[in-house]
């Protein structure tokens, strides 16, 4: 059983744009007994009671953000309070990204009114409060959007067809002002920041290296 000296569960976040790498990073952790991987349900918002609110909203944003924003909400306070047997849990987004990165965007694209927007906000806020949240450290893997958009388009994910490059770089912009220069909403804790811009082979490395520390418990310095 491994924990570090105070015994602790250790919380981690994987923080990105879309295409940045999250699954492939996340994979590496699967073999880990004593590490718990959460990856975004998607499949459950491909279907909620039959609908798919993810394929929906990117149809039609207007009409089904809100909805499909509200449920996100709600599967990651699922995830976050979902208790684990391991001394890790590695979690892919958060309730963090979902508010300040994918909710911020389409408060500034106007997809979300101001109405909505502060019924998502209730819900965060009561969120935080009232359920145990905990994060110890935010990996943010760091890409440029014009690379992510690339990726994208060749995992050819259905819903993700018609994402414009433009939405990336806005979604980028406000992964940068969370995560890095602090200037939108809270960062509940300290962010690691690996280069996702490389090629799998080489990024492999650079994950090694967090790997190590992760297991070993302590948040390492991983360079960008
Ligand atoms: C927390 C959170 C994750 C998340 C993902 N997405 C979208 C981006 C991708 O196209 C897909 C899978 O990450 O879902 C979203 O619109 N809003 C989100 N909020």
């Amino acid at each position: 059983k491994m924990s570090n000296a105070s015994g602790k569960k250790l919380n981690v976040i994987v923080e990105g744009n879309i295409g940045s790498g999250k699954t492939t990073f996340l994979e590496r952790f699967k073999d880990y007994s004593d590490v718990c991987v959460l990856a975004e349900p998607i499949d459950m918002w491909r279907n909620c009671n039959g609908n798919n609110l993810l394929g929906l909203m990117y149809q039609d944003s207007k009409h089904w953000s809100f909805s499909f924003q509200s449920y996100v909400m709600l599967t990651m306070v699922q995830q976050h309070t979902l208790p684990t047997p391991c001394s890790v849990k590695l979690m892919e987004r958060s309730i963090y990204s979902a508010r300040y990165c994918f909710v911020e965007q389409m408060k500034k694209d106007k997809i979300i009114a101001e109405p909505s927007a502060a019924v998502l906000d209730e819900w965060f806020k009561w969120s935080l409060e009232n359920t145990k949240i905990d994060v110890d450290f935010i990996v943010y893997l760091r890409t440029s959007p014009e690379i992510v958009y690339e990726r994208m388009q060749t995992r050819g994910r259905e819903e993700e067809k018609k994402i414009p490059l433009g939405y990336l770089q806005d979604l980028h912009k406000v992964h940068e002002e969370w995560l890095m220069d602090k200037t939108i909403g809270h960062c509940p804790a300290p962010v690691i920041v690996i280069d996702a811009d490389q090629d799998k082979t080489s990024i492999c490395k650079e994950y090694e290296k967090f790997e190590v520390d992760v297991l070993k418990m302590t948040p390492c310095k991983v360079g960008v």
